[in-house]
């Protein structure tokens, strides 16, 4: 599970209501920060630099700065106050009482300075260039502007410096609310977090500017967790294997579902064959391609176990649409902008299938009438339809989110897709580079396994193969699409670079493979009995 900063301040204050030491939690985060600075250092001698902000992010600092003292490092701690007179006069005495309570803990001498200050002075500037790993412990989860003045040019400062970074809990200058970085920030080397991950680890800038991830078990837990709080995860095979397809021994290959894929016009064909081939091999009982007239040779000359059926109109596909057997529908890929497109989309949703609409099928809704229309169809679908944008077609189809006036603003890519997915009560499977995957309850999840060269032509259509697939064989929309975007990912990395489309589509039979918990099974072993 991952926890936004307010979040993280709430089970802070839980863990404090039910009875656990505030201070010991900063104690048990400064020895965990420590740790991690030493193994920074790769067993060499050297100097840490502390740097320590106003709030128990500094406190943090002081408490890793003694505990590297005692292990007889040489550290210098440098403190930052929000006025002369330290921190207890800014009225946030409560929460300043354990990072002033970590100081005074400190033996060594402190060098401090005031936010207030305009300039990095040549004192600061030398002992940045004169350490060996500096520690980011200026903002954590209580970040609430961008950085300005003295911060901001440290933080430069720091960036240009030839010693490691390790930043505490969140590189400072990453606001862990609104996942992004309003300004300047800390590019770390390492971020050591606590207790759980934040979205903004996970998310773009952040999962570059945190560098290397760790994470340090202080003395909280689940009892500290709100209930009542959406689930949003890391999308990895823990989360998804549970709800993977199940096979029956007497299983028959309607059990394992029946995708309808729309084709392309005779021009752009690839698009959808490549999702129907996924679908197919990624464990879909039986696939059917629709196809018009003109373009069935040329689709036919590239299948063999994809099925075809002629479909030149509306109407044909809306009697293609009603065979039961059919449970799952593609439409999109290469299918064109237009109003066929649009139309064979709002046939797929009112016909009571599971639906992957992605690419033209997400572009085709051009003026906000069509757009109505689509919603419309989506909020009355009886099945949770699942939409896999990218960010252009992201804003085509909700532009109008991004300009919400949310408490939360800028809004980041989980919040968007939480907020379309809430709209539409559709999944929506926000793609990029931090793909996220939002289900109209709430749930998200982050995908962090794609390489980059997974962006390359007809990895979307590859993709909307694979989730169509699990969806017919039973996964509900957002498990499938959780693991579809995670096997599509892994797929990629195994193959490495460079990798195109078809290689993806011809590898993820094996990711498939490796998951699924029918191969640990053991189907058709014979057992021998001994007389
Ligand atoms: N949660 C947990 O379980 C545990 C959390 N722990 C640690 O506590 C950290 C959170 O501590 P925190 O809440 O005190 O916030 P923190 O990030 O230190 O900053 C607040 C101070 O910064 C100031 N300030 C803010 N923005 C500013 C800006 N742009 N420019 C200038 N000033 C700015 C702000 O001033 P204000 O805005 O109130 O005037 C206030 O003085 C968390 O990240 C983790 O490291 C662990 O110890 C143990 C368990
Ligand atoms: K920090």
């Amino acid at each position: 599970m991952l926890l936004s900063a307010a979040q993280m301040q709430r089970v802070d204050a839980t863990a404090v209501e039910q009875g656990i030491n505030s201070f010991e939690l900063m104690c048990s985060a400064g020895q965990a920060v420590a740790d991690t600075a030493v193994e920074l250092l790769q067993n060499r001698s050297g100097t840490f630099l502390v740097l320590a902000g106003p709030g128990n992010n500094g406190g943090d600092g002081a408490i890793a700065a003694q505990e590297l003292a005692g292990r007889g490092y040489q550290v210098v701690v440098v403190r930052f106050l929000v006025e002369a007179e330290a921190g207890m006069a800014s009225g946030n005495e409560a929460e300043l009482r354990d990072a002033d309570r970590a100081f005074a803990q400190w033996r060594g001498v402190t060098f401090a300075y005031t936010l207030q200050q305009e300039q990095v002075d040549q004192q600061l500037r030398e002992m940045i260039d004169q350490s060996d790993v500096i520690i980011d412990a200026l903002f954590g989860a209580g970040l609430k502007r961008p950085l300005q003045g003295l911060v901001a040019q440290l933080v430069e400062q720091v960036n240009m410096a030839c010693a490691k970074v390790l930043a505490v809990d969140v590189p400072s200058g990453l606001n862990g609310n609104t996942h992004g970085v309003d300004g300047v920030c800390i590019k770390a080397d390492t971020t050591v977090t606590f207790f759980l991950h934040k979205p903004a680890h996970f998310l773009y800038p952040g999962r570059e500017l945190c560098g290397r991830k760790t994470l340090a078990q202080i003395g909280l837990s689940k009892a500290q967790l709100n209930p009542d709080w959406p689930l949003c995860v890391l999308n990895e095979p823990d989360f998804f294997l549970p709800a993977l397809p199940v096979l029956g021994q007497e299983g028959h290959k309607f059990d394992r579902g029946h995708v309808l894929v729309r084709s392309g016009p005779l021009q752009s064909t690839g698009a959808s064959r490549l999702s129907a081939q996924t679908a197919l091999e990624c464990g879909a009982g039986l696939v059917t391609l629709a196809s018009s007239n003109e373009a069935l040779s040329v689709n036919a000359a590239h299948l063999t176990a994809v099925m075809l059926k002629p479909c030149d109109n509306i109407s044909q596909w809306q009697l293609i649409l009603q065979d039961q057997r059919i449970n799952t529908v593609i439409v999109g890929p290469g299918n064109g902008v237009d109003a066929a497109t649009r139309g064979c989309s709002l046939a797929a949703l009112q016909a009571d299938k599971h639906c992957v609409l992605d690419a033209d099928a997400l572009s085709c809704w051009t003026n906000t009438s069509d757009r109505e229309q689509l919603f419309e169809a989506l909020l009355a679908a009886r099945y949770t339809a699942i939409l896999t944008p990218h960010t252009g077609e992201f804003e085509r189809l909700f532009g109008e989110l991004s300009d919400g006036n949310d408490q939360v603003q800028p809004r980041s890519r989980l919040h968007l897709a939480c907020a379309a997915a809430r709209l539409v009560k559709a999944v929506v499977v926000f793609k990029g580079a931090d793909t996220v995957i939002a289900a109209p309850d709430g749930r998200s999840a982050i995908n962090a396994n794609a390489p980059p060269w997974l962006a390359t032509a007809g990895a979307g259509d590859v993709l909307a193969g694979v989730i169509a697939s699990l969806s017919a064989q039973g996964m509900s929309a957002f498990e499938a699409a959780c693991a579809g975007v995670w096997m599509h990912g892994q797929a990629a990395m195994e193959l490495g670079y460079p990798m195109s489309a078809e290689h993806l589509a011809t590898r993820l039979p094996q990711v498939v493979h490796a998951l699924s918990p029918v191969n640990k099974k053991g189907f058709g072993e014979t057992e021998l009995v001994k007389r």
